[in-house]
């Protein structure tokens, strides 16, 4: 699935907003007080922009100042609020506003660990950093800049109408088209600010995945000499980026235009009208600049909303990509909530096991039977795309079986609590990744509460112990600053380490392809040592592994082709024989 098609298609009217709204939870009162300020305040500016018009009108045509005593006291009674009740909006609407993002954070990180890894490995790195960054901060703009706003821009335009009306019908007939079109304009081009609000925030996160996988792929680039042409990828994206950017700016550009021409008209309408009347003897003089100075005064909410509401597009965009992560159904749920009760014996069986990765693909297992007893080493070997670590992710309930059972000591996986489940289970990947955090907490990732020694003898054990002693910040370097220093093998004694101070009685180890022949004796121990008393399945490349395993388990197009030891399978000369002489590496 590409960025594009993440975005949930468009919902009419108000319902588009009704999941961003969703996501205001507990803040809700926060922010109802944010609007109530801001109604007060845009109400006490129109009521002071009148009662100020009347005083200086009744004050040219020589009014006692004893008339003019009322306004003046009403004028001073207004003014604290003038002063406090913007600050009041922009106060709680900010506070409501950074509490729901840092509340839609931490759900979107929560989602992806929910989701995780069926669902992200569809979605690009940097299009997921873009959900989780840039996404939710353009939720602000809703939240503390666009709802009380609209709001206002509802009740200060009715109440002056209503105050215009009460002057002469006539005023308000005059002023209400202006506001009508003022209202309707956002809903016209809304349909096209929809789409390019959409398209904008799916090419952002396009760019931003391509820009990831320039960054993360940069060695492979400069040494295959593709630099240029991935620049190039790159360069075409940030043409599309720039093109939505400026479709957005051009609808942008018109609905500003549109939006000047329909308050000047307005107000062209209101003076004409109040002209017309003061001259025809409808009209108090004194009320004439009142009504001219409502009428400009009525616009300034409008503006305001009709502002913000441009970008709209784009926070309702943001709000289906984020709403689109949050309301994706996990692949996995847990169906119990405690874990069989006794000791759970490290046994594990694969039973008939199906699997298919969607429906519309073919089966990745059929029917696959085997056993790994307890503190036996089982070798999974198999040609590429065999179901190897297929395997691996189904016995660690990253999928769940398509038919079929995994069980271990007895009981169905699914009857395990997934953090139950991973705790008997740890995983020394292909890949392991290093947090930038010091090397002593990469490997106490499993084990937080394991002390310094815990972490050394671990790291003896996996004879990772020597060269991180080696370095100058030895346990306290952080990863980073060793950038690419370290090797394929290193990290993989890391990850052995972090597997031993997990103490987990099931092992599983993806063995790296790559650098067979710079395999080294300390990666060989290091392995034994992980090995030694856990269960063990092994997703096997070398013959070393191999020929040390109790069993070998032949994997063929996602069928158990044989089962047996290195010798006897040597003796069948079937499928294993074959895979020895075209693949595996000694
Ligand atoms: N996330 C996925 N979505 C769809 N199909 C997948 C996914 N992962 C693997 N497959 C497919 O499932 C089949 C088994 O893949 P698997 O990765 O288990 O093989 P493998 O034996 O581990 O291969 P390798 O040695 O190359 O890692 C392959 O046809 C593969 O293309």
């Amino acid at each position: 699935m590409t960025a594009a098609t993440a975005v949930a298609p468009g919902r009419p009217g108000g319902s588009r907003f009704r999941p961003i709204l969703a996501l205001l939870g507990p803040h809700r009162p926060l922010l109802l007080t944010a609007i109530v300020s801001g109604v007060a305040h845009h109400l006490v500016v129109l009521a002071s922009a009148g009662v100020g018009a009347w005083v200086v009108s009744r004050a040219i045509t020589g009014a006692a100042p004893d008339d003019l005593r009322g306004g003046l006291i009403v004028l001073g009674l207004l003014l604290p609020f003038l002063a406090l009740t913007p600050w009041l909006e922009s106060h709680l609407a900010h506070m409501a506003a950074f509490r729901v993002l840092a509340d839609v954070r931490g759900r979107v990180y929560a989602a992806f660990e929910r989701l995780a890894p069926g669902y992200l490995l569809q979605r690009r790195s940097g299009d997921l950093g873009a959900a989780a960054i840039s996404d939710v901060e353009q939720l602000e703009l809703w939240f503390a800049h666009t709802l009380s706003p609209l709001i206002s821009a509802v009740t200060v335009p009715v109440a002056a109408l209503s105050a215009l009306a009460v002057f002469h019908p006539a005023l308000a007939a005059a002023l209400a088209p202006a506001l009508i079109l003022l209202a309707l304009l956002p809903a016209w081009l809304r349909k096209r600010a929809a789409a390019q609000g959409a398209k904008l925030r799916a090419e952002l996160g396009e760019f931003n995945a391509e820009a990831v996988d320039t960054l993360q792929g940069l060695r492979e680039l400069l040494t295959s000499g593709a630099g240029a042409r991935q620049l190039d990828r790159l360069g075409e994206q940030n043409r599309r980026l720039l093109e939505a950017k400026l479709a957005h700016g051009r609808r942008s550009g018109l609905e500003h235009a549109a939006t000047n021409a329909a308050t000047t008209l307005g107000m062209l309408a209101v003076l004409v009208t109040a002209a017309l009347l003061t001259s025809a003897g409808s009209l108090q003089p004194a009320l004439f600049p009142v009504a001219v100075v409502l009428a400009a005064t009525t616009f300034a909410p409008v503006i305001a909303v009709t502002d913000v509401a441009r970008d709209l597009n784009l926070v309702i965009a943001a709000g289906d990509r984020i709403m689109t992560i949050l309301n994706t159904p996990a692949p996995v749920t847990d169906r119990v909530t405690t874990p069989p009760s006794g000791p759970v014996e490290p046994h594990v069986r694969f039973e008939a096991v199906r699997f298919r990765y969607a429906p519309d693909l073919p089966e990745a297992l059929a029917g696959g039977t085997f056993d790994i007893a307890p503190g036996e080493t089982v070798a999974l070997v198999g040609h590429s795309g065999a179901g190897k670590s297929t395997c691996a992710s189904l016995l660690m309930r990253m999928w769940d079986v398509t038919a079929g059972t995994i069980t271990i000591g007895g009981h169905d996986i699914r009857d395990f609590p997934q953090d139950d489940l991973r705790r008997l289970i740890t995983l020394v990947p292909q890949d392991v990744y290093l947090f930038n955090i010091p090397l002593r907490d990469n490997i106490r990732l499993g084990r937080p509460e394991a002390t310094d020694e815990e972490v050394e003898t671990a790291a003896r054990a996996a004879h990772a112990h020597t060269f991180i002693a080696g370095l100058p910040d030895g346990y306290g370097t952080l990863p980073g600053e060793l950038g690419a220093r370290l090797s394929g093998g290193q990290r993989q004694r890391i990850a052995i380490a972090r597997a031993l101070l997990k103490d987990a009685p099931i092992l599983i180890m993806d063995e790296a392809v790559s650098n067979l022949d710079a395999e080294s004796e300390q990666e060989v121990a290091a392995m034994t040592a992980a090995r030694r008393d856990r269960t063990t399945l092994v997703i096997a490349h070398r013959l070393s592994t191999i020929r040390t395993a109790d069993r070998i388990v032949v994997l063929d197009d996602g069928r158990v082709a044989e089962i047996g030891t290195h010798a006897e399978l040597l003796v069948t000369r079937g499928a294993y024989t074959r895979l020895l002489a075209t693949q595996l590496a000694g």
